[in-house]
């Protein structure tokens, strides 16, 4: 899935569209302080869940920033990342279906582009829900992210998904169960916390309607 065979690394450029980095100094309790920091995009997530199949939808794909942190975590210098010792593999992650806002439009609409983009569903806006909003990153960034919750059918899927322009994404489903078990598996699923947040609010709030609706 990954197919890389060569990488290596290089200074950021200034003009980078995705990170900005940052010192910003300001006052407090009377001691002058600092704290490095990155601008980067809020975004916004979706919680997808198939009500044909009753399968939670996910992507997986290779994330750099995971590959150079299982790598550095190991104590290796990334100068010289050798792929046969640190297979590309182990930087792919678990996530929701999710995207930045780039763009200059609502969240909805950003978050009803990223589900046909990603996934293949092709679902009206008015029927992604809006769940809960936080903040990511809080010592780096801080960045908002949305999170929605949206029901598909096999009728709304339009095309295999997988991105577009050059992203490789892979989607995936669990059962009601399957996904339970996942949030037991920690570092071998390589999930953000927004996919594991995801995950919880579905079994908290959806599953219990969806697998005894004679109790509600
Ligand atoms: N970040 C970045 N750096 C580059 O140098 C860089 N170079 C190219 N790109 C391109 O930008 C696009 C970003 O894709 P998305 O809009 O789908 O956003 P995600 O990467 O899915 O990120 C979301 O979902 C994550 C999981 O919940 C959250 O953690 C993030 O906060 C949240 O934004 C892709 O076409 C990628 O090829 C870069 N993107
Ligand atoms: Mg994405």
């Amino acid at each position: 899935m990954e197919n890389i065979t060569k990488m290596w690394m290089g200074p950021l450029p200034a003009d980078s569209p995705y990170v900005k980095p940052f010192r910003l100094y300001y006052v407090q309790n009377g001691v002058e302080k600092n704290w490095d920091l990155l601008k980067v995009h809020d975004s916004v997530a979706v919680i997808l869940f198939n009500t044909t199949r009753r399968v939670l939808i996910f992507v997986r794909q290779f994330r750099p920033a995971v590959f150079h942190s299982v790598v550095t975590s190991s104590g290796s210098d990334f100068g010289e990342v050798d792929l046969q010792k640190f297979p590309p593999k182990i930087g792919v992650t678990l996530e929701l279906c999710a995207g930045i806002v780039d763009k200059n439009k609502s969240w909805s609409e950003i978050a009803r582009e990223e589900v046909l983009e990603e996934c293949g569903y092709d679902v009206a806006v008015e029927r992604i829900e809006e769940v809960m909003t936080y903040r990511s990153g809080v010592g780096s960034s801080g960045a908002l992210q949305v999170l929605y919750y949206c029901e598909v059918t096999d009728d709304d899927r339009a095309t295999k998904g997988g991105g577009v322009d050059d992203e490789m994404i892979d989607v995936v489903e669990y059962t009601i169960e399957e996904s339970r078990e996942l949030m037991k598996q920690g570092s071998k699923i390589n999930s953000p916390p927004s996919c594991l947040l995801g995950i919880s609010w579905f079994l908290m709030n959806k599953a219990p309607k969806l697998v005894c609706p004679s109790k509600y």
